[in-house]
């Protein structure tokens, strides 16, 4: 079931196209509290970045925008998140559409233990595809938007755990585009891969934001300069400081940003 959209929400002062609005969004992991009134606009075909230390929260709020943490039994919401307009922790909203559209790639590499193809087929036959030339035609199209297709189209028929972590990271990319998602969400996409695996994520990222809404955790603060339009940085679970991303690392507002963006922090 695809649900109604409303005509998309305009932001007042750089009249972008918010995707996701998150308003006064609190997130406990039973009695502990992970995130404190985060409040934020993700605006459509940019790079966000979620800057912050370990466990200020980043991953945490990451998942809430493709429901991952209903996964976690003791993890509750509270606030609105909307995507396209739409509340999607309300009781109406379609999961399984969510996740279609929101996509996610993880910190390690997570091929299936299946050749290369099926990696790419297996979402497109979830969702009912059989005919073998849409699945032909699809997986060819999602190893291409992902800048892997040169190096492994005469291997599709490879396990996809045999070929290097940066190239199994592009599959896993591949897999996720396989299903025609308007978000990617990454979690630390480069952080287990050496440094011409992780430039080459990096000149795909700035490819694919030409179509995609990316929201990206990283830890890596030249490649959140690099890479990201917008930069959110975290601190204990607070959104300290949303902006440009030049403005949060040459002119933040908050001593917290301009003490973690310069390094002097801890
Ligand atoms: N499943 C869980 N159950 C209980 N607590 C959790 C769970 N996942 C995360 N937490 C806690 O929530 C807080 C935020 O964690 P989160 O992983 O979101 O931080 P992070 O900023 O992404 O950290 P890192 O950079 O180390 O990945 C931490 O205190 C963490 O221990």
């Amino acid at each position: 079931m695809t649900l109604p959209t409303r005509e998309a929400k305009k932001d007042s002062q750089e009249e972008k196209t918010v995707k996701f609005d998150i308003q006064d969004v609190d997130l406990y992991y039973g009695d502990f509290q992970a995130l404190y009134n985060n409040n934020l606009e993700i605006h459509e075909k940019e790079v966000t970045a979620f800057i912050g230390p370990s466990g200020s929260g980043k991953s945490t709020l990451l998942k809430t925008l493709n429901r991952m943490n209903d996964l976690v039994d003791s993890c509750r919401v509270e606030g609105l998140i909307e995507l396209d307009g739409e509340d999607i922790y309300s009781d109406k909203y379609n999961v399984n559409e969510l996740r279609k559209n929101v996509g996610m790639v993880f910190q390690q590499p997570n091929p299936f233990p299946k050749s290369i193809y099926d990696n790419i087929a297996y979402g497109p036959r979830t969702h009912g595809i059989k005919d073998s030339a849409e699945l032909d035609h699809i997986v060819e199209d999602s190893l291409k938007k992902a800048a892997i297709w040169d190096e492994v189209k005469d291997y599709l028929d490879r396990n996809a755990l045999s070929v290097s972590g940066g190239q199994q990271q592009r599959v896993c990319i591949a897999r996720a585009l396989a299903v025609e998602p308007n978000v990617l969400l990454m979690d630390e996409p480069t952080s287990a891969l050496d440094p011409v695996s992780t430039s080459k994520i990096e000149d795909l990222i700035e490819e694919l934001k030409e179509d995609y809404t990316i929201v990206i955790v990283t830890h890596n603060m030249q490649q959140a300069s690099r890479i990201s339009d917008k930069t959110a940085y975290f601190l204990s679970g607070e959104l300290i400081e949303v902006g440009p991303t030049e403005q949060i690392f040459t002119n933040p507002q908050h001593e917290e940003t301009e003490n973690y963006v310069s390094g002097r922090f801890g």
